[in-house]
């Protein structure tokens, strides 16, 4: 099944387009749990128990793995987040030149979706592409301050880079296996994209620890009623200061996020 028809699924059954973000700073995971085995893991295991009820994804930053008890801890939480139900969207941010990125493409048999980076243009990101049952994310206008150095760039056309972008990424989408990622700091543009692309789901993240605009992201960034609102830091860490108790109150802010965004749904 196409993983947007999964992804479809879940959010109906969860009633949530909340992703919530597994980005575990190892110097912020609670002093009890540091001289686990594997802290990362022990922490998202933790936090996937308190939080899959209201999670239509769990988005795994492969940043905070790429060290070898990370892939462990990695690899132990996409098993752990399945077991539960939940679809696993790697936000790895990869492509690269033919080999290489059929390497890379193979993450795609251990998770349900990754993003990818369009920068190295269509065949850098066939692999992941051909993948029918996979969904790919392609990044387009991002939350952060610098996102503008490059994407807002008009072309000779005219049009901005990122809208260049998110038009090739519609032309790419043979397989309805593509979405784009638009940052919620960046209303008018995910204004803007919702228009150009109408059926292509937004992985919006940017809300919470970046300040984004919330109601914007709910209102654009789902097609259909599919798309994806991300907070990683604004739920796991939101319980930073209780202790043994801080999974608890990650749910909490779960289930908080997933209700204020439900407020914006149709
Ligand atoms: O691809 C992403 O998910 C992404 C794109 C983007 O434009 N901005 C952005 O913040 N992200 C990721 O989304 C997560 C945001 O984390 P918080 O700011 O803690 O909610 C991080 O894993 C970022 O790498």
């Amino acid at each position: 099944m196409n993983f947007f028809d999964r992804l479809h699924d879940r959010i109906r059954t969860v009633d949530s387009v909340v992703s919530v973000g597994l980005d575990p700073e190892q110097s912020r995971i609670p002093d009890h749990l540091q001289d686990h085995d594997l802290p990362r893991w022990a922490f998202n295991r933790r936090i996937i128990d308190a939080t899959h009820e209201h999670a239509a994804v769990f988005k795994p930053n492969a940043a905070f793995y790429e060290d070898p008890d990370g892939w462990r801890a990695l690899e132990e939480t996409i098993a752990y987040a399945h077991g539960k139900g939940v679809p696993v969207l790697l936000d790895a941010k990869r492509a690269d030149i033919g080999n290489t990125t059929r390497q890379y493409a193979q993450l795609l048999e251990t998770v349900d979706a990754i993003t990818v980076n369009p920068y190295m243009g269509r065949d850098s990101l066939q692999p992941f592409l051909a993948n029918e049952e996979a969904g790919v994310f392609v990044l387009c206008r991002t939350s952060n301050p610098g996102g503008a150095d490059i994407q807002d760039l008009e072309l000779e056309t005219g049009e901005p880079v990122y809208e260049r972008v998110a038009a090739l990424a519609d032309l790419w989408n043979e397989n309805d296996n593509v979405g784009l990622v638009v940052g919620a700091t960046n209303p008018d543009e995910l204004e803007d994209l919702r228009e150009q692309v109408p059926d292509l789901p937004f992985l919006v993240p940017g809300i919470g620890a970046q300040g984004g605009d919330a109601e914007a992201a709910v209102e654009y960034g789902l097609a259909d009623g599919v798309g994806l609102i991300n907070s990683s830091r604004g739920i796991i860490f939101a319980g930073e200061n209780e202790g043994e108790g801080f999974a608890k109150v990650s749910g909490q802010a779960a289930k908080r996020l997933k209700q204020r965004l439900n407020r914006h749904r149709e």
